[in-house]
């Protein structure tokens, strides 16, 4: 079957990049790869040997973990992918770590999606129950519920404010408690963990044997630290029974809560069964955590395999710490206080400039880099605009040339993606189109006489935007164009209104009521004049709020600021 798919890649390549991203491709690419059938392997993997899934060649390579190095995307459906991913631990404000990994794994979905036509199914879990959860409510005196759903909905907004689309399905640990206990004692029925008398459960990791380390290895694993019950130091807990104060559920070994990993493979399990697509995460998920998931499925659907691509996004670190960004090392800027001076699209931009894969540092610096790209991205889509209506003139351009660069264009951006989401290779093949773009942008002094080309550069224009907008990145948001090449300018008739204003203001303030000395009826009342001009100032202040920029009169002076967010209840453009 292999020489089948060598051959039909290139061409499912040059199909994707002729007609990549237009609104068909959806429907034009589902199905061009070949569906491969090999008689039930997919379960009979043993020992930790990766096996290869059968069913649809995406035509992608993705890097998956469990092999540390790139394979073959391939689902177990024809254009459809099954992803669950853990999601965060409510006990505390998001922050930029979490950000990091959330948007990147939304651009690799939406990338799956649009340029791929791969519908992909999403189901993530909130952990809502755990030590640090429980430890946080008895500080704060709330209990652990009302505090992990305040987290979560703080979570949701701040992925909305984001533009992480949301999974198909949020799933809370607590709600699943019964699905856990069941999946315990199928654990304990294949003889793969074992219960104490304190009402403990602890999977059996001798009980795999070397089938333990899938994922890091098994190497020096010390495990949790325990009762003396363990059979092995490395067993870790499936339920833990409960302690005083703390949350519980009736079960068969006692009231308690389940351990950790468990919640991710029972949940899993409970909407993809015994076999899933990509399982994603933080690279500091994949030991333990994901390793004992994948021990647990295993023991569970008593299958060789359960996830057959794991992805790990590397860590965000504040520029020059070694420890990522992390809320129990308090180390962290939540996502909120970032976007007071950042926007979306400069978040996403800055996650863009390196691989998923990378650890990334987080600086003013950097924020920057992503800022000043997207500048130059978007300075060149107004030139092209004004090229467009005739407003910049410039000498004949070689149109055949551009037409070819672009076509060229299409086609690195597809095999960029297709190389393990590639955004960083993706983003210099536009920065290329841009340089290329602006060269034949010079404006001329004097008009003359030479064809013009508007096409080709509406065509550029349109293909950055699309790219952009499947990446997440929507390049039409005017708040980021304003930020971008004008803000500048901006600033400046802002300063110059509110200085006028401020005059008009303090002239009005300094008209006395009455004249001293004089009766009040003896001349019209000043205060006719100075009304007017005072409510003019107070309409003029209202009506720039609801536009972001605040005056604000203190005393007889003014002072104002534009804000970054646009003020509730307005929609965006
Ligand atoms: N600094 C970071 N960089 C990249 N991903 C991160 C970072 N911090 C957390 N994540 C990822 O976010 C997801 C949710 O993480 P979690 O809620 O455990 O956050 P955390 O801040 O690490 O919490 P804790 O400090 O309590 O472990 C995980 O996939 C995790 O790997
Ligand atoms: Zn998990």
């Amino acid at each position: 079957m292999w020489p089948c798919i060598t051959i039909c890649r290139p061409l499912l390549l040059k199909l994707r990049s002729r007609y990549a991203f237009s609104k068909d491709t959806r429907q034009t690419l589902v199905s061009p790869s070949k569906l491969i059938f090999r008689p039930s392997a997919s379960c009979t993997g043993v020992g930790k040997k990766w096996t290869r899934p059968t069913g649809y060649d995406t035509g992608l390579k993705t890097y998956n973990s469990l092999t540390k190095q790139k394979e073959p995307l391939i689902l177990a459906q024809e254009g459809i992918a099954t992803w669950y991913s853990c999601g965060p631990t409510v006990y505390d404000h998001a922050h930029l770590g979490h950000a990091c990994s959330y948007v990147r794994f939304d651009i690799i979905q939406r990338v799956l999606s649009r340029v791929f036509g791969i519908n992909v199914i999403h189901v993530m879990v909130i952990t809502d129950i755990d030590d640090k959860i429980i430890r946080r409510a008895l500080e704060k005196s709330v209990s652990p519920t009302v505090l992990a759903r305040m987290y979560e909905e703080e979570f949701k907004n701040d992925m909305l404010a984001l533009k992480v689309l949301p999974p198909a399905v949020y799933l809370r640990v607590t709600e699943n408690i019964p699905q856990i206990v069941a999946f315990i004692e199928g654990i304990i029925r294949n003889e793969h963990a074992y219960a104490t008398k304190q009402g403990d459960v602890y999977f059996d990791i001798g009980s795999i044997g070397d089938r333990y380390g899938k994922l890091m290895g098994a190497g020096d694993a010390t495990g949790e630290p325990g009762d003396r019950e363990k059979r092995d130091s490395r067993d870790f807990a499936l339920w833990k029974a409960s302690k005083p104060q703390e949350p519980s559920w009736e079960s068969p070994w006692g009231k308690g809560r389940p351990g950790w990993h468990i919640e991710c493979s029972t949940i899993a399990s409970s909407v993809f069964g015994s076999q899933l697509d990509i399982h994603s995460g933080g690279i500091d998920l994949a030991f333990p955590h994901h390793e004992n998931e994948i021990a647990q499925c295993e023991a569970y659907h008593q299958s060789g395999q359960w996830g057959n691509y794991f992805l790990h996004s590397g860590h965000l670190h504040l520029k020059g710490s070694a420890e990522k960004m992390s809320k129990s090392l308090n180390n962290y800027i939540t996502i909120k206080d970032f976007l007071e001076s950042y926007s979306a699209n400069e978040f996403r931009m800055f996650c863009l400039l390196t691989k998923y894969r990378s650890a990334i540092d987080y600086s003013d610096a950097s924020l920057n880099e992503a800022r000043s790209s997207l500048a130059t991205i978007t300075a060149f889509t107004h030139d092209a605009q004004a090229y467009m209506r005739g407003q910049l003139q410039c000498q004949a351009v070689e149109e055949g040339a551009l037409w070819e660069r672009l076509a060229e264009t299409k086609a690195n951006v597809v095999r960029a993606l297709a190389d393990d989401f590639d955004t960083p290779r993706v983003v210099n093949a536009i920065m290329s189109l841009v340089y290329h773009g602006n060269r034949h942008l010079q404006p001329i002094t004097k008009p003359d006489r030479s064809p013009r080309s508007p096409a080709v550069f509406g065509a550029f224009l349109a293909y950055i935007r699309e790219v952009f907008e499947v990446l997440g990145v929507d390049l039409l948001d005017r708040k980021e164009a304003h930020s971008v090449d004008s803000s500048g300018t901006l600033e400046n008739v802002v300063e110059q209104l509110a200085r006028f204003r401020s005059d008009v203001r303090a002239f009005a303030l300094s008209v006395q009521d009455t004249p001293p000395g004089e009766p009040a009826h003896a001349s019209p009342s000043p205060c006719s004049e100075k009304l007017p001009l005072l409510k003019a100032c107070d309409t003029l202040r209202k009506d720039l709020a609801s536009m972001g920029v605040h005056i604000r009169d203190r005393g007889p002076n003014s002072t104002w600021e534009i804000s970054q967010k646009r003020p509730a209840g307005q929609d965006k453009k």
